[in-house]
């Protein structure tokens, strides 16, 4: 058992802010917490590290409870910028805990070198983007080599070339055996990491494997929508929701042959067309927005 989280509870006043959250990592994976600003991420996982205490309800990491201060050698918390100390450099914070848990120099170099931080290590944090800033926090969670790794939007702030280096080192990390517990708003990002989604809706979790429903559909501009949806049901296809002139086909576990198989039998005015996989954004839209499928 790597995470167990039992029936947790945490209001802050009169807010309910997590109701009764349980939740369990069995073996090695990626896992993503996702719901809207405010709805209890950064809380929960504050709860899971022992940074907070909740009102009730149990943590154990790895079979033991998360009070236990032997924890912080596995496990690593990467939380907003606030924790960094902006008259300290970066190499200044590595060393913190290189001392603190016995990780020699240059152990803490090949950290920065593999984040991609030496060339401003040894300025201040004062003189950091928001970006740099980020990759510091980074390290500084990877450098003990955790075995359970916990970031609260490790892709804040980065530029499109940093969130594909910190995507490719995150898979690395879990192919390696880390577990990795993240939030983000990044849904795009969110479904080339992982299919396994927490999602945090009204202070309680479901729990969703992606991919039991990730669904390949042709979002199609037509001037006869009604018509098509009801051409593509009698094959077989699931419509799902319009707008305007566009439909959305889903596959349906049908092919893309099929599927183009079927308009060119039918001879339909398609004025455009795209492809697209639901993912998490989608079931996010779904969930928080009530909006359907297109
Ligand atoms: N120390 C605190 N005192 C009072 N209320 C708090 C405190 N910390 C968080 N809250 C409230 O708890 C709720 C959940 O906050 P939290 O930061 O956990 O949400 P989040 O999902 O991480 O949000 P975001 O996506 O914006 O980072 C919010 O309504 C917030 O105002």
């Amino acid at each position: 058992m790597i995470l167990r989280v039992s029936k947790v509870q945490k209001s802050y006043g009169k807010e309910k802010v997590l109701k009764n959250i349980s939740f369990e990592i069995q073996e090695p994976k990626i896992v993503a917490l996702i719901g809207p600003n405010g709805s209890g991420k950064s809380t929960l996982l504050s709860i899971i590290t022992n940074l907070i205490q909740a009102d009730r309800g149990d943590v154990e990491v790895f079979g033991e409870s998360n009070r236990n201060p032997h924890m912080f050698k596995q496990i690593s918390f990467m939380q907003d910028n606030t924790v960094l100390y902006d008259y300290l450099t970066g190499y200044d914070h590595l060393q913190f805990i290189g001392d603190a848990q016995g990780i020699a120099k240059k152990d803490l170099l090949k950290t920065a070198e593999r984040i991609g931080i030496t060339d401003y290590l040894h300025k201040k944090v004062k003189q950091y983007s928001l970006g740099m800033k980020q990759h510091l926090l980074l390290a500084l969670a990877i450098v003990n080599q955790p075995k359970l790794l916990i970031l609260d939007e490790p892709l804040n702030g980065l530029d499109p070339t940093s969130a594909i280096r910190v995507r490719n080192l995150l898979l690395d990390l879990a192919e390696k055996g880390t577990t990795i517990l993240l939030s983000s708003h990044n849904l795009g990002e969110i479904d080339r990491v992982t299919s396994h989604i927490l999602f945090l809706k009204d202070g309680e979790l479901l729990e969703e494997n992606l991919s039991d429903y990730q669904q390949t559909a042709f979002e199609i501009e037509t001037n006869q929508p009604d018509h098509l949806k009801e051409i593509a049901r009698n094959y077989g296809f699931k419509t799902g929701g319009s707008k305007g002139e566009r439909v959305a086909i889903i596959l349906n576990g049908k092919s893309v042959s099929e599927f183009f198989e079927m308009l060119s039998k039918e001879n339909m005015d398609i004025r455009d067309m795209e492809k697209k996989v639901f993912g998490s954004e989608e079931r996010y839209q779904r969930l928080f927005n009530r909006e359907p499928l297109l």
